[in-house]
């Protein structure tokens, strides 16, 4: 691990022990994903911004669990011009499952991420998707092992960053679809600014998404403003209708000139 466990928040260390002890899968999957770069531009080409809208029943910093089937949320955000979708396979804080992964990827035909905690190559192994997360704060020296096994599988690997040094870690890795999540996992304190100050040393040959904390159409104008080529919203887009939620996102101004 490239951190001291000590520094995270103590949710995320509980969220870590969990990951440590999960098991994988018995042998390396083979996956046909379906590209995230090709459905991002094809939002572009309508005009609208790429957002991946995030299955998530509930969270360390959310209270209460939304209890609507994955599917019918995932469906909503597919009609609501979601470009892909992320879903939550972490079970013990998040609500999230394997199962309910299966079944979406089977229900829509965006591409899926799989959002958990992977910390081993074996737990790439346990469910196909599209897109799969890796977290350089937890990875440490086994990030480009773990992004070269991702891709060696079929998976588009995106590599989570906070700081200027984990972009590097990512860059050096060799990702070329990196996540700025603007959620410190420290404090679990968001800030947009994490994002805009990242953003500037990203080549352009890197897609780029901004994460967490976007919860208002002028947040998302924000992010595309400061260079997002998408944006990953859970939070927002889970509370109240999904459909409509989405389609407030996706078509929110480019820039901050044409803010309504
Ligand atoms: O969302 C949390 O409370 C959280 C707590 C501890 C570790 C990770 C956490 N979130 C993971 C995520 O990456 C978010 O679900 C995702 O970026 C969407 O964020 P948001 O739009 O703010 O719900």
């Amino acid at each position: 691990m490239n951190d001291t466990v000590a520094s995270l928040a103590p949710a995320v260390q509980d969220i870590l022990t969990s990951a440590e002890q999960r098991p994988g899968g018995a042998e390396p999957l083979s996956v046909r994903a379906r590209s995230l770069d090709d459905a991002f531009e094809a939002v572009r080409s309508d005009g609208r911004i790429p957002v991946i809208a995030e299955v998530k029943p509930t969270s360390p910093t959310t209270e209460g669990t939304n209890e609507d089937d994955p599917v019918t949320l995932a469906k909503s955000m597919v009609a609501g011009g979601a470009a892909a979708l992320s879903v939550l396979t972490e079970p013990d804080h998040f609500g999230g499952s394997i199962e309910n992964l299966e079944r979406i990827r089977a229900a829509v035909d965006v591409p899926v991420l799989r959002k958990d905690f992977i910390l081993r190559e074996d737990q790439l192994d346990l469910v196909e998707s599209d897109v799969i997360l890796l977290i350089a704060r937890f990875l440490g020296d086994d990030l480009e092992s773990l992004v070269a096994e991702a891709e060696s599988r079929g998976f588009q690997p995106l590599v989570e960053v906070h700081t200027a040094a984990e972009l590097e870690a990512a860059l050096t890795a060799g990702a070329t679809l990196i996540g700025v999540n603007n959620r410190d996992l420290g404090q679990l304190v968001v800030d947009l600014e994490t994002f805009e100050s990242i953003a500037p040393d990203v080549p352009d040959t890197v897609t780029l998404i901004a994460e967490s904390g976007i919860t208002t159409p002028k947040d998302a104008t924000r992010m595309v403003s400061a260079g997002a080529d998408g944006l990953l919203i859970g939070t927002a887009i889970m509370d109240g209708d999904p459909e409509t939620n989405t389609r407030a996102f996706t078509t929110a101004p480019q820039t901050l000139d044409n803010e309504h």
